[in-house]
């Protein structure tokens, strides 16, 4: 069970009484920064599997209560957070307090476990002064930018503080962040626009995602950008996932550091239970696919992952036969297309939607029961991502992962992660050969050859009428739940 499912399963001690404790011990303290000691934050790291690291790190904070008595936040943000969010998550509970005290922070903690509302909630309380641009929010694709720049509209409204979402080359940086306090882009589009032009107001840099941004496709971009932001600025670093060496390079950028990680670095969400499964060629994951809809296996909304945009639009078409509901996603369409694409899948219009790794991190859509890896992944990094954006908040899922002959080596790296999560895997799997290092390495650079994507095993006449009837079915219980 993650440190997510723990909470919402209740804990040990008596949450509102805690909470009554510690309003009623802070009373009596001065009203700037009272210093709350709870009497067991000892056991909530313990128990929430809260793990830090660097030197002077605050005490866990255990409940909204404690956070707002701590720190000023509007009384309308207030609000608005206690009643969509019951408790704290755990990386909420350690992030909160070490943020306020502007420390640079790495936090690594399970996908879907409201790392966003973790920093964002600090940033928004810390940014006051509206003068100056004074936040900056990195995030490696053009969506998790736009998902990060909604919530923090909602989190931020009515505190007069003002975020933009910077996606457009052709403007003047400066025009575009006049009367801005946080900005959010991707690395890439920041530095087209700054040119020369250096961020020397930049107080607060936030690095979501923050491993895949220091991997060499945006390392340079990253450094670029940090060189910019003179003066000493914080850093938060935010990553479900973070390889040794990376965090030692995300480590020399900061300036004693803190570092906070939830549960076992590396692994998967508890919640989504996994299967691999054998479908010896190509042609086999067509069918597996197909035979999974026959099943009444795919239940809406399904994310299925290919690994190149090629195969996405090939097996778009593909299914697209059989559930007239499915899009394709991937680098290759305009950034409108892309919008309307996560859109409609939002909102339900879209049933399956098959992409590459540009949604396998970050992306926050609720209720995928389903993830497909119908290409097995290129890393272990990339599996836990693309099986992270379902089982989000606790919600439970399944992800399925076909491999072929092709596949067969690299399928212990997958089984010792699901190994690693917690998951039983079968004894036969687990004796499998680990692949070395420059074989991990290879897959990474350059994803296995596949035989394309191919309408010549057609959909048998039964199986067309069956997915039209169970099409038709959906429709007619969707419109009667709007009704
Ligand atoms: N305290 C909370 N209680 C319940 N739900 C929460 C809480 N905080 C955030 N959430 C919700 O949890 C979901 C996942 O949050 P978020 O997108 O921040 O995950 P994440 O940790 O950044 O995941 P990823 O690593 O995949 O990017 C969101 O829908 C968010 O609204």
């Amino acid at each position: 069970m993650d440190s997510f499912a723990m909470l919402k399963d209740g804990v040990s001690f008596d949450r509102k009484r805690f909470a009554n404790d510690i309003s009623l011990f802070s009373e009596s303290l001065p009203q700037k920064k009272p210093k709350i000691e709870a009497p067991s934050t000892n056991n909530i790291r313990k128990e929430f599997k809260i793990h830090t690291s660097g030197s002077n790190i605050p005490e866990p904070i255990s409940s909204w209560s404690q956070l707002f008595q701590l720190y000023p936040f509007l009384q309308k943000t207030q609000d608005l957070i206690t009643k969509q969010y019951e408790n704290l998550t755990a990386v909420q509970m350690q992030a909160f307090p070490l943020l306020m005290q502007k420390r640079d922070t790495i936090a690594i903690a399970p996908t879907g476990s409201g790392k966003t509302l973790a920093y964002l909630l600090p940033l928004i309380s810390l940014v006051k002064n509206r003068e100056k641009l004074k936040g900056l929010i990195i995030t490696p694709t053009k969506e998790l930018a736009r998902q990060v720049f909604k919530e923090f509209v909602v989190l931020s409204e009515g505190t007069g503080i003002v975020g933009q979402l910077i996606r457009k080359r052709g403007k003047e940086l400066e025009e575009l962040t006049e009367d801005c306090d946080v900005i959010i882009c991707t690395p890439l589009t920041l530095v087209h626009m700054m040119g020369e032009n250096d961020l020397p107001s930049i107080e607060f840099v936030i690095i979501d995602e923050s491993d895949q941004l220091f991997d060499m496709g945006y390392l340079d971009q990253v450094d670029q950008i940090l060189k910019k932001c003179q003066g000493g600025c914080t850093k938060w670093m935010f990553s479900a996932t973070m390889l040794p060496a990376v965090e030692m390079l995300a480590y020399s950028m900061l300036i004693d550091p803190a570092k906070i990680s939830v549960g076992i670095q590396n692994a998967t969400v508890s919640t989504v239970s996994q299967e691999l499964k054998f479908c010896t060629n190509e042609a086999g994951k067509t069918i597996a696919l197909k035979q999974m809809m026959q099943n009444g296996e795919l239940s809406p909304p399904v994310l299925v992952f290919v690994q190149s945009k090629d195969r996405a639009i090939q097996l778009g078409k593909e299914i697209k036969e059989l559930v007239p509901h499915t899009l394709a996603i991937h680098s290759g369409l305009d950034d409108k297309n892309r919008e309307i694409i996560v859109k409609n899948f939002r909102t339900g219009s879209t049933w399956i939607l098959i992409c590459t790794d540009l949604m396998s991190r970050g992306m926050d859509f609720h209720g995928v029961r389903l993830i497909i890896n119908f290409d097995f992944p290129q890393s272990v990094i990339s599996y836990i991502h693309r099986i992270g954006r379902a089982g989000r908040a606790g919600e439970t899922a399944k992800a399925v992962t076909f491999y072929t002959i092709e596949d067969a080596p690299y399928v212990k790296m997958i089984a010792n992660v699901m190994k690693k999560s917690g998951f039983e895997v079968p004894e036969w799997m687990m004796k499998l050969k680990t692949p070395s290092k420059e074989m991990k390495k290879k897959l990474e650079k350059k994803p296995i050859k596949r035989e394309n994507i191919s309408s010549k095993y057609r959909i048998s006449r039964s199986l067309r009428k069956f997915m039209k009837k169970k099409h038709q079915q959906s429709s007619e219980d969707q419109a009667e739940e709007k009704i």
